[in-house]
């Protein structure tokens, strides 16, 4: 039975314990056995007296209850060792948290597993993403991180294919964001009727594709950890300031304090992307904010770029990504496209990660 922990039951964590709850009504569940094991958010714990207590139907009940401990992380893990054995046990992050991230290279040094859709950890300095590769050199402990890219497609799965079967990665461009995919296809779909690039932004919230705060997909970083992740991945030793990165929050509201305040104020702003928009039009074009890794140049970024309506971005379906990999083996791009963003998709993502693992463990 592989037991799983899922630091951060938010929008994509807890569409990850249903996954793993409905899983294990499947038949084939009978031959790989997976369970929630132990829950923490930023305020409370709980690990499970036996491996059937924590379902989705119950886990913020008990989360509420007596049941629960005050959050903390170290007694977290040290809690999970009572009742688990680490090389049986994965780690779910599902928070966006830096310090959280920080902790991977502790909880793989005691033999558990780890993945997460978290994109700090490999997109951080070098210095750490080069340690946790160390730390994973051998073929337990595992630490993979699917959803950190695309989602529940499978990006980095392929590209550690394509990379390990000696194939050599020249290019790759797509559009890694679900928010500004989102964005980009409803507010510059070839007209200047659409709807207000602020009602567009509340939508793509509502609908779960942005970060907590949605500044950090308008700001590129969002992208721009996710294109760090993939240069890495395909043997370039980058930093994410590496990247030519361009930033799309008005420049007042980059300091404001909360993203609700960010949310108020955006519609102020809504002129200067129908500006654009209308720019963009002008030269039969549409709006689409893109990554481009060029490896044989070393060059590197994630911009907002004009496309013609004919070119494949243009097309694209809303909220969906599209990611294509120029290779030696693949001249002709190898090219994956799908949602990109959402807790169900995220979750399974992070459920295959989950069944590579229980796999390997029963071995
Ligand atoms: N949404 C998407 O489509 C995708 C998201 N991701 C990534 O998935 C991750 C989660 O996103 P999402 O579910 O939307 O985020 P949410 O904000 O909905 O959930 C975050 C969770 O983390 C918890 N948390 C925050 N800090 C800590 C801490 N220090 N210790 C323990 N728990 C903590 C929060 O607890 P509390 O409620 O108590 O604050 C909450 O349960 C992010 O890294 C995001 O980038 C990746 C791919 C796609
Ligand atoms: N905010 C991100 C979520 C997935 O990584 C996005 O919009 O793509
Ligand atoms: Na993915």
């Amino acid at each position: 039975m592989l037991s799983v922990a899922i630091v951060g039951p938010g929008l994509v964590g807890d569409a990850l314990i249903k996954m793993i709850t409905n899983y294990a009504s499947l038949a084939n569940a009978k031959s790989l056995p997976i369970c929630v094991r132990g829950v923490i958010n930023s305020k409370k714990m709980l690990v499970a007296s036996s491996p059937e207590e924590l379902v989705s139907s119950n886990y913020k009940q008990l989360l509420d209850s007596d049941r629960a401990e005050p959050a903390d992380i170290s007694q977290f893990i040290d809690n999970l060792k009572k009742v688990t054995q680490p090389s049986q046990t994965v780690i779910v992050d599902c928070t966006s948290n830096e310090n959280i991230a920080n902790s991977y290279a502790l909880w793989l040094e005691q033999g558990f597993n780890v993945t997460t859709p978290n994109k700090k950890a490999f997109s951080g300095p070098l210095s750490y993403y080069n340690q946790l590769r160390a730390l994973q050199a051998n073929t337990s402990p595992i630490l993979l991180h699917e959803a950190t890219v695309g989602a529940g497609l499978p990006v980095l799965s392929t590209l550690s294919n394509l990379v390990a079967s000696g194939d050599h990665i020249k290019k790759i461009e797509g559009i890694l964001s679900g928010t500004l995919s989102f964005l980009f296809a409803e507010f510059s779909s070839g007209s200047t009727t659409g709807p207000s690039f602020s009602d567009t932004v509340k939508v793509a919230k509502a609908n779960g594709f942005t970060e907590p705060d949605p500044r950090d997909d308008l700001n590129g970083m969002d992208v721009a950890r996710k294109a760090t992740i993939l240069a890495r991945l395909s043997g370039a030793n980058i930093e994410i300031s590496d990247l030519k990165l361009q930033n799309i929050v008005p420049e007042p509201l980059l300091q404001l304090e909360t993203s609700d305040e960010f949310m108020n104020q955006l519609p102020e702003f809504d002129a200067h992307f129908a500006e654009l928009n209308a720019k963009a039009l002008a030269n039969n074009a549409v709006l689409r904010y893109v990554a481009s890794l060029d490896f044989e140049n070393k060059s590197y970024s994630v911009e907002l770029k004009e496309f013609p309506k004919s070119h494949p971005f243009s097309g694209l379906s809303a909220g969906d990504n599209i990611i294509s990999f120029t290779t030696e083996y693949f001249p002709n791009p190898l090219t994956i496209m799908g949602a990109g963003a959402g807790a169900q998709v995220t979750s399974y993502g992070i459920f295959c990660d989950i069944l590579k693992i229980a796999e390997n463990s029963r071995n």
